[in-house]
């Protein structure tokens, strides 16, 4: 799926990502199609010699790793030491993810993580997170979650898939709300209490994970790191 800016500043932050990467390391692969970019960074330096192992987040980023010769692990087998992940929005290092309805197992994964790098182009740069927080929801949860996140001031959507009639599936086999909150003002309260309403499987608010941004421009990246 395309999204966000242009694929030359996509490319330019993945391929920056991927340079953090040091021989023997785990590497949580994000999904997305700036990730992509960084992972298939990744395919050439493990062609050159490279050491990684990389613990995909989706299935998306699981074939991709596959096709460029990636080696492959998991969370049971190994503790990544860096993630490389996309994002929908950014602003002071918190993000919306989940346009790829991944941000489960990109939470797990960013969470067990000695270090989170984000990629973006600059077209995902904010002063503050105003984009639709993806909310996955257990299949019976759908209605009461969407009657919570109304409750809270939230517009809650269901994702429909783009191809066929009906709702997008998870990886998980959930659903995902995806819910309009305008500018959030409180991310810490608000990522609080999605995670506190049962149903919620997890949420696209990621608030103080990120260790680095790779923004990148048609030509140039820059990196913005976080404490
Ligand atoms: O579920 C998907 C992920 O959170 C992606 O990392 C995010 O949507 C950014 O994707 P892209 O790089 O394609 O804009």
């Amino acid at each position: 799926m395309k999204r966000g800016g242009s694929e030359a500043a996509k490319r330019q932050a993945g391929e920056s990502a991927a340079t953090v990467v040091e021989d023997g390391a785990v590497v949580g692969l994000g999904t997305g199609s700036t990730t992509a970019h960084a992972i298939r960074a990744l395919g050439e330096a493990v062609e050159s010699g490279l050491d990684v192992q990389g613990i995909p987040t989706s299935y998306q980023s699981r074939e991709l790793a596959r096709e460029v010769g990636v080696p492959l692990t998991t969370l049971d087998d190994a503790s990544p030491d860096v993630a490389i992940d996309g994002a929908d929005q950014a602003a002071n290092g918190d993000l919306v993810k989940g346009g790829g309805a991944a941000h489960a197992r990109e939470k797990l994964v960013a969470d067990a993580a000695d270090r989170l790098v984000i990629v973006v182009d600059d077209s995902k740069l904010a002063d503050a997170l105003s984009v639709p927080v993806p909310v996955e929801v257990l299949p019976d949860a759908r209605t009461p979650v969407a009657a919570r996140i109304s409750e809270l001031g939230g517009e809650p959507d269901l994702r429909a898939a783009e191809r066929k009639d009906g709702p997008v599936v998870t990886d998980n086999g959930n659903l995902v709300l995806d819910c309009d909150f305008g500018t959030i003002d409180d991310p810490v309260g608000l990522a609080t209490t999605l995670s506190a309403i049962p149903g919620v499987v997890e949420h696209g608010l990621f608030v103080g994970m990120a260790d680095e941004l790779h923004v990148g421009s048609a030509d140039d990246v820059t990196v913005q790191r976080f404490d």
